[in-house]
């Protein structure tokens, strides 16, 4: 099996040339004004529409309503859609649907029951990225530099395509999938030197690491 790896909250073009280098499948611009990463969809267009084909653009967008949701389409085209704020099934099946995009849903786990009632995605996304719950109430939905229990994963029945996420960085992201098997790994904080700032370095040794996870 290829692992998958994506990289997230690019908003440089020097970065999206790193993680392309590097290796990454998907690279992911967030569209979500309170974070450091924040790129608006003209720059979004701008970066995804420098990426040779064989990598994937991810456009995060939150709790967006349907004219930003069209014009993030319209103007980005991207790939996927990664929704990350509290979007129901209904909601995604119906923006799949009128745009043929391919559509992720992050879940915020807290516990074995939150992985059993994201069954009920199936059928509307095409993949949900495990991911963990923001750490409180006045934190960002994700990009947090938080992980989660690993082994609620371990023991899961997957009914959906799936892919992990949550203070994933170089040095943990081996051993996150030895402990999950997860298909796909996405990072985000864990490769910054600053909020918002990826370094270079260390997209490609988690893109090294991950490739070369057991
Ligand atoms: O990255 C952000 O700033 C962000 C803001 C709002 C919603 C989603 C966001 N990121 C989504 C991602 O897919 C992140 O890669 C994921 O949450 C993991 O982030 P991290 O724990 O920093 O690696």
């Amino acid at each position: 099996m290829t692992r998958e790896i994506k990289i997230c909250g690019l908003s440089t073009p020097e970065t999206v040339a790193a993680a392309v280098k590097a290796g990454a499948s998907h690279v992911g611009f967030v569209h979500f004004e309170p974070s450091p990463r924040h790129v608006s969809l003209k720059e979004a267009a701008s970066l995804r529409a420098d990426l040779p084909g064989g990598v994937k653009a991810v456009l995060l967008l939150v709790n967006a309503d349907i004219e930003t949701t069209a014009t993030a389409v319209e103007l980005v085209r991207p790939d996927v859609i990664q929704f990350h704020g509290s979007e129901t099934p209904e909601w995604i099946a119906l923006v799949r649907e009128k745009t043929g995009v391919e559509a992720w849903r992050a879940i915020g786990v807290r516990s074995a029951e939150t992985l059993s009632k994201s069954a009920r995605y199936r059928g509307a996304v095409d993949r949900l990225l495990f991911d963990a719950p923001p750490p409180e109430a006045s934190a960002l939905p994700g990009g947090n530099g938080v992980g989660f229990d690993w082994r609620l994963l371990a023991s899961h029945d997957h009914a959906v395509s799936w892919g992990l996420a949550g203070g994933l960085d170089p040095d943990n992201v081996a051993e996150a999938i030895r402990a999950t098997g997860a298909p796909l790994v996405d990072a985000s904080s864990g490769l910054e030197s600053a909020p918002g700032v990826k370094d270079p370095a260390r997209i490609a040794a988690f893109c090294e690491a991950a490739r070369t996870a057991g």
